[in-house]
């Protein structure tokens, strides 16, 4: 049984929230457009606002339930949030706004647990600072530490990276991907960027007026076809667990995948590292024979597995790449003359500088 389950429905006057969704350890990204819903979910699962139904249960307590008239307090839930602006108090030091958290914390943390979360979030050297001398990325670690300090059974995250530049993102990411990975809790993640819900996220419930759309592991929605249109056409792409296998001195990387290699430029992770790379599928060629003389050093063998026509002169197009699946975007000209159908095998071509930087991520292997 998953730790979190939601099951809500509000009616605004603009917009009707109806929807249900279940959470287990790592992240699960709410995804959607502005005004999809997602910030009234997680207010309704945080107890900020009250739903006209539905029922929030969490490690199999119940947080609100309209039929048996539960609806605990929000301090009653042991839900850690983290705002988009930090929220941080401006007249206490970093350690002031951490040791705050502790407050609501039942049993409250030990100073081992406190230097845990400080080392892990990298803020030894911000403890005597005040928010107002901080970078929006070391407000966002310190709003972390706080909500993990208050020890919760849940952290809900609302864009959290959202008021950040580049490469603010970029020092933060690495605090995420540990936190995903060691916080042993659910974690909910609200974003509109796909680039930050394919680096960070385990699984995926994708959001459109106020209904989940498509949900499932982040692997499974952003390979398949037919969640293209609800993910949008130019940001779609699937995630390929790769493994670091050499760094050639012409500064490419050597990466293995379940269906083949890759050949990257821009990766610094060790060897052995195990990644999570997004490929676009606009990024991504179709040929039905082995191209030859071609400038690109990615060349996969790949079996079509699904083919989804939108409203467009394109198509997306489902591939299966050893045990890892690709998610290609072509016209539906091509995909008629290529005569691609479901069971056809071919070849996925990709250029090493399709994959910036940002779009690895560290994975927790696979
Ligand atoms: N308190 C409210 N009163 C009336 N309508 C509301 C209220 N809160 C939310 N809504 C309606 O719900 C919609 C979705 O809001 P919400 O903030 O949950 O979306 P979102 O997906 O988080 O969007 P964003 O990314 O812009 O924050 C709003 O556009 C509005 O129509």
């Amino acid at each position: 049984m998953s730790s979190l389950q939601v099951q809500i429905t509000h009616r605004f006057d603009a917009l009707t929230l109806d929807l249900a969704f279940e959470a287990g350890l790592g992240v699960t990204a709410l995804f959607g457009p502005s005004g999809s819903g997602k910030t009234s979910t997680i207010n309704a699962i945080a107890g900020l606002f009250t739903p006209d139904s539905g029922r929030v249960s969490l490690k199999g307590k119940t947080l609100f339930d309209v039929a048996s008239g539960v609806n605990l307090a929000p301090q009653e839930r042991r839900i850690g949030y983290v705002f988009q602006d930090g929220r941080l108090f401006p007249h206490l030091t970093v350690e002031g706004n951490i040791r705050f958290g502790m407050r609501f914390a039942d049993p409250a943390p030990g100073p081992e647990e406190m230097r845990q979360v400080v080392e892990m979030l990298g803020l030894q050297s911000l403890l005597e600072r005040r928010p107002g001398t901080l970078s929006g990325g070391e407000k966002q670690r310190v709003a972390l530490a706080r909500a993990l300090l208050s020890k919760p059974h849940l952290l809900l995250m609302d864009e959290p990276l959202a008021a950040l530049d580049e490469p603010r993102k970029e020092e933060i990411f690495p605090y995420l991907e540990r936190l995903r990975d060691e916080a042993g809790m659910p974690i909910i993640y609200v974003s509109h960027s796909l680039a930050e819900v394919a680096r960070l996220a385990d699984d995926l419930v994708v959001m459109q007026d106020g209904k989940v759309v498509c949900a499932g592991s982040a692997e499974d929605v952003l390979s398949d076809p037919a969640a293209l249109p609800f993910v949008g056409v130019r940001e779609a792409g699937a995630i390929l667990p790769a493994q670091v296998v050499e760094h050639g001195a012409d500064g490419l990387c050597r990466l293995a995948i379940s269906g083949g290699e890759l050949l990257l430029p821009g990766v610094t992770a060790k060897l052995g590292a195990w990644l999570r790379i997004r490929v676009l599928a606009q990024d991504i060629i179709l040929s039905n024979q082995l191209p030859a003389g071609l400038s690109s050093r990615n060349i996969l063998p790949v079996k079509v597995e699904a083919i989804h026509k939108g409203g467009g002169p394109g198509v997306a197009i489902g591939l299966r790449a050893g045990k890892d699946r690709l998610l290609a975007r072509i016209t539906a000209r091509a995909a008629a003359e290529m005569d691609l159908k479901p069971g056809k095998d071919c070849f996925a071509i990709l250029k090493a500088t399709a994959v910036p930087r940002g779009s690895i991520g560290v994975s927790r292997g696979f």
